[in-house]
């Protein structure tokens, strides 16, 4: 059976009253849509865990700093529907721009210290839009438990760290990246690829193991950086925004893996931007 579609905030607070008054949990499973089957381990996890699920579909045009970005996104409402028909959701929160976004809406959640390096760095103001998005989905929902992909871990900090600050009652999940046969971690602007694209696409979880082997054999992080990023560009990758090893709890750079650590990539192949990490 399909969930229902709800629009409005009064439609989605109608449904949530009783949940909460029955003392269910809520689990929130925060979407763009173009749902594939990294958003559905999400889903599958919040079933599990929580009495109720709701996933929400939103193409935040806050977090996109770039609007050829924004308006290439996939958007494939229907297909996303008929995908969450097997988990019966008990709700799709798809809201629309005036919904999220009234005229005079003027508040911003700015994350500071985690945002600074990588994605924040590369994409201005992105993690502004993620944290001022997500605040909303969470007071919306009054989700008890949300549930985040690992393939985004630093949007999966920030969201932790704005919660945590905000005193949010919700309890963040991260869950494992889903990848494809060929390791290249699911995506939905894996959709943008061309054919020949996404025959090269998997190279960059490919060089982010090989990384992760030569840190294992002792050789320094610095000469494998530039190992990578030398044969991505070979391989036709355009432009590397950063190959990074990053302490897992706070993202500060470290050059050995005495404290969990993860590798962080992300760079151009066919004008679509990848990323990726893995724990080392
Ligand atoms: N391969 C994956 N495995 C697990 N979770 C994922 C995967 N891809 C995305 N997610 C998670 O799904 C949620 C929604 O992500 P989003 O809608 O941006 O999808 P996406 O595939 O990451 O798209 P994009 O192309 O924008 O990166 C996020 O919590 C994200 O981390
Ligand atoms: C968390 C999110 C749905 C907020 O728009 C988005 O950043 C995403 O899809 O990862
Ligand atoms: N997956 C994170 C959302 C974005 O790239 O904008």
């Amino acid at each position: 059976m399909t969930a229902p579609i709800l629009r409005d905030l009064p439609s989605l607070r109608a449904v949530t009253r009783d949940w909460h008054m029955a003392g269910e949990t809520v689990g929130v499973v925060p979407t763009m849509g173009a749902l594939h089957d990294g958003h559905l381990s999400l889903v599958a996890a919040a079933k599990k865990a929580c009495d109720r699920v709701i996933v929400t579909i939103f193409v935040n045009p806050k977090q996109f700093n770039n609007p050829d970005d924004l308006k290439n996104y996939p958007r494939t409402e229907e297909d996303d529907a008929r995908k969450l028909e097997r988990f019966k959701v008990d709700a799709l929160w798809v809201p629309d721009g005036d919904q999220m976004y009234p005229d005079g809406f003027a508040t911003t959640v700015s994350v500071a210290g985690l945002t600074d390096v990588m994605d924040g760095a590369y994409r201005p103001g992105h993690f502004d839009g993620v944290a001022t998005v997500v605040t909303k989905l969470f007071t919306q929902t009054a989700a008890t438990d949300a549930f985040f992909g690992q393939k985004d871990f630093q949007q999966l900090l920030v969201v932790r760290r704005m919660a945590a600050d905000l005193d949010l009652p919700i309890t963040v999940h991260g869950c494992p990246t889903i990848r494809d046969i060929d390791g290249l971690a699911l995506s939905s602007r894996n959709l943008l690829l061309s054919d020949r694209a996404r025959t090269l696409a998997p190279r960059l979880f490919e060089e982010l193991e090989g990384i992760a082997e030569g840190l294992k054999a002792g050789h320094p992080f610095a000469t494998l950086q530039d190992q990578a990023k030398d044969r991505l560009l070979k391989t036709g990758f355009t432009e590397i925004d950063y190959i990074d090893l990053r302490a897992q709890s706070d993202l500060t750079l470290v050059t050995d893996t005495t404290q969990p650590a993860r590798l962080f990539a992300a760079a151009y192949l066919a004008g679509v931007r990848l990323i990726d990490n893995i724990a080392v």
